[in-house]
Parts: C-alpha cells; structure tokens; sequence
C-alpha cells in the first residue's frame, strides 16, 4: 500500500474528461485527519467528478489520487469499509423497512455502530418499520446519513448532503459531521453550495471552476486574502458636525436621518478601524449607537473568483 504521509486524501493533478468537456482539468489538494473540508464551485465545476473519483465510482485520466494511503487507480477495497458515503440523491432500496436496510449497512462493516441509537439520532426511530419508499425527501436524506456513519468510518464523503433538508435536519446533520471529525483522526469531505454551510462545517474549502482549484485555505483566510475590507456604522446625535469624524480612519459619510445621524466607515481591516473610532469618540464624546459592523463573506469571495455568470444555462 502507498506509504500516505499521515493524509487521508491527497489528490495531485487529476483528471478527467468526458468526451470533449473536461470536467477534471489538475485538480490538486489534501484533506489531513480532523478536517472538514468543502469542495465549493459553480454547477458543472467538477466537483461530484471529483468526489466519483475519490469515492472509487469512476477512474481518472491522470493524475494522482490516494484516499487513507490507498491510490484509486488500484481501487479501494481494502479500506472501503473504513470510508462512508452521501450521495447527491440516495438510491437506497425503496421497498425495504429503515429498520433493515440499517441491519444490513450495519452487517457489512467490521465495526458497526448502535443502529437503534443512529435511527433515534435522526429522528427516525418511529420510522424503523415504515418502507423506505415512505418517507419523505428530508427523512430519505437523514437516513442517507445514519447509514453512510452505520459502519463508523474514518473518512466521510457528503455530496450536498442538506441539500433536501429543513433548517433542523440541517443542523441535525452539522452537528453529526462535527462530533464525528472534531478532536479525531477522522475527516470529511463534502460539496456544497451554500455559502453558510461551507462557513459553519468547513475548516478549509477549497474553491475550483471548471475543473480547477481558484483558491484553497479557511474560510476567515480566504475572505482576508481576496475581500479583505469591514464596514461599519452607527447613529451619533443631528447635531453632530461632520468636523468630529473627518479625521478618522475610514470616514465615508455623515446621513442625515429623523432626530440624529449615522456615520459610515470602510476601511481594509476592521481592528485598527474600531481602535481610532473609540479614540475619536473618547477625545470628541460622540454618542454610539446601533454599531453594525459587516465584514466581506465566503459569499463574495466565491463570486469574485467565479464570477456572476449562470453556467448552465
Ligand atoms: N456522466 C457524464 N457524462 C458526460 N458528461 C458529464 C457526466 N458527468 C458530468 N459531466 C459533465 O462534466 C462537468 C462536471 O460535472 P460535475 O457533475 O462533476 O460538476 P459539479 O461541480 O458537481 O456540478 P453541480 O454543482 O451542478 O452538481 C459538467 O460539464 C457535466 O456536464
């Protein structure tokens, strides 16, 4: 087996063309024990190509890609029971009971969690006799998930994974990928594209457009490096002259609204911004309040990096 470095996967210039589009064009990156990381990118970026290959559905042109020490390329049995998987839509066995189906994911795996206590976890325990093809696209989904952590693996792959989910399955589901990951040596991957999940799962995303890695780092990093900027605001008393804040760093504007002002700023970084504010309001005794402050998002950095163009229309 391939001596790995200590990585649970580590993709080097991988490839792959379907016909004349080619949806994997050297695509790089590692995901290490105890990361959550987001492969984010616009429709038909190669990002499920990317997963297919990693989870030893499809074969790559070239390139290189080890999942926990193992090349793909030689396939995946050996550790196949140790890696668990959410596919976009799950094609589970519709006329099976929940009950069963989780009998026989269990059966498969060396190590198999509490299957009664994985059903209850997902709200689901009262559905363990109800036939698969029962339950609704949200129950489907949470079932995807108990299934895909019945045999207790080291590396999750999650393929827009909330996709069908409601705001607690959502959160169901967050919590479920950070026990497993967080303070082990277990990982994930998963693709998404909503931005708020990316920044409330992921510790790094990578951001790839057709078929190629634009940037790769934490969420925080990735704003500083390609959005770097905070807003922020506040409403002062009517009278205040625009003198008291002209001379502080980021001053924007002073606007007129009912019975007082409020006060703009902008400036590259948010501390040394705040920092000259409280010295201006210690030095002037201006009121503060109704402070917002807004910082650049994962939002508009994957627009910038991406662009505002539908790509499959
Ligand atoms: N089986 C296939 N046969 C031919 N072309 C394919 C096939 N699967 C994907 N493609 C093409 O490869 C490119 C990458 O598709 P892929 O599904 O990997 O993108 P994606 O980033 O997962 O997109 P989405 O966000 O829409 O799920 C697209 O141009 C797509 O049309």
């Amino acid at each position: 087996m391939d001596n790995f470095g200590g990585g649970m996967i580590e993709v080097q210039d991988l490839r792959k063309s379907y016909g004349k589009t080619q949806a994997v064009a050297g695509l790089s990156f590692r995901v290490e024990p105890g990361e959550v990381v987001g492969l984010l990118g616009p429709n038909g970026a190669g990002k499920t190509t990317t997963m297919e290959i990693l989870e030893g559905l499809r074969r790559p042109d070239g390139g290189r890609a080890l999942v926990l020490g193992r090349d793909v390329s030689k396939g995946l049995q050996p550790v196949r029971t140790r890696i668990g998987i959410v596919l976009q839509s799950s094609a589970l066995l519709e006329r099976a009971t929940v009950g069963e189906l989780m009998r026989l994911y269990r059966l498969m795996y060396p190590e198999p969690q509490d299957g009664t206590a994985l059903l209850q976890r997902v709200g689901l325990a009262e559905k363990t006799d109800a036939q698969v093809g029962s339950l609704s696209g949200g129950q489907k989904q949470r079932l995807a998930m108990a299934l895909a952590i019945a045999g207790n693996p080291d590396l999750l792959f999650l393929d827009e994974p909330t996709a069908n989910l409601d705001p607690q399955g959502r959160a169901l589901l967050w919590d479920m990928v950070r026990e497993r990951v967080a303070g082990t040596g277990r990982a994930a991957l998963l693709t998404t594209h909503s931005m708020e999940e990316a920044q409330a799962l992921c510790s790094r995303v990578a951001i790839v457009d057709h078929g190629r890695l634009l940037a790769v780092g934490t969420p925080a990093a990735l704003v500083n490096e390609h959005c770097p900027g905070a807003h922020v605001s506040f409403e002062t008393e009517a009278q205040a002259p625009v003198e008291t804040f002209a001379g502080v760093e980021g001053f924007q504007s002073l606007e007129p609204q009912p019975g007082r002002s409020r006060v703009h700023f902008a400036a590259p970084r948010l501390e040394p911004l705040l920092a000259s504010l409280m010295a201006a309001q210690v030095a002037h005794g201006f009121a503060i309040e109704n402070l917002s402050v807004e910082r650049s998002t994962l939002g508009d950095v994957f627009l910038k990096l991406t662009g505002r163009e539908l790509r499959d229309a």
